[in-house]
């Protein structure tokens, strides 16, 4: 297993030791010791999937309260992934990076709590996997627009489609600071 820091500290990029045979391949996809050496959590609470066709794009989302940290896959077709950093008094605050994930790379990425996180499908389909820290919350559940001038996040050259609450997100400006996750050392 590797395990490849982001410019935003927290945030990693994380390839499995994968092993091929002539039937296939095998790879541990989340090991609560070896991830626990990397900083990550030892339990999950929640495993979600979504799947979505090329150019859909599902973000900015956070959790505040019950924020979620998330560690994310790709299963089938290929996605590129964002992290930013909304935590208020972070050093790196507002800022993003991003991961290209794939079935094939078979990389994962921890995006820790206090990040928002969105991803756009790149391949013609993409079956998205993740491992949450916290429970999905409708009431905490808020979202960031993905194209916010000052995240400036360099989306893919692909027409956005997003759902109806993604459309008329704020931007992160707008939102009060109690509404947002608070950074601590
Ligand atoms: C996220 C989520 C949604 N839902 C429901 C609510 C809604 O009816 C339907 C679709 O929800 P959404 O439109 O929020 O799904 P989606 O846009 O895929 O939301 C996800 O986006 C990515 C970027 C994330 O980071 C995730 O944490 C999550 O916010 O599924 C759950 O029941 N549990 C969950 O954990």
């Amino acid at each position: 297993m590797k395990i490849i820091e982001t410019p935003l500290p927290g945030c990693l990029i994380i390839e499995p030791a994968v092993f091929g045979d002539e039937r296939g391949c095998f790879y541990e996809t989340w090991n609560a010791e070896r991830y626990r050496q990397h900083g990550l959590p030892s339990s999950f609470v929640q495993s979600n999937a979504s799947s979505s066709v090329r150019g859909v794009l599902r973000g900015l989302h956070y959790q505040w309260p019950h924020p979620q940290g998330k560690l994310v896959s790709v299963m089938s077709g290929e996605v590129f992934d964002v992290a930013v950093d909304i935590r208020k008094g972070s050093p790196t605050f507002g800022q993003w990076t991003s991961v290209l994930l794939s079935a094939e790379n078979k990389r994962q990425f921890w995006i820790p709590e206090g990040f928002a996180h969105g991803f756009m499908a790149t391949s013609e389909h993409a079956v998205f996997t993740y491992l949450c820290t916290d429970l999905y919350n409708s009431a905490t559940d808020s979202n960031i627009a993905w194209d916010d001038p000052e995240i400036g996040i360099e989306w893919p050259d692909i027409a956005p489609s997003l759902s109806a609450k993604d459309a008329r997100a704020p931007r992160l400006r707008d939102v009060s600071d109690t509404q947002l996750p608070v950074f601590s050392a």
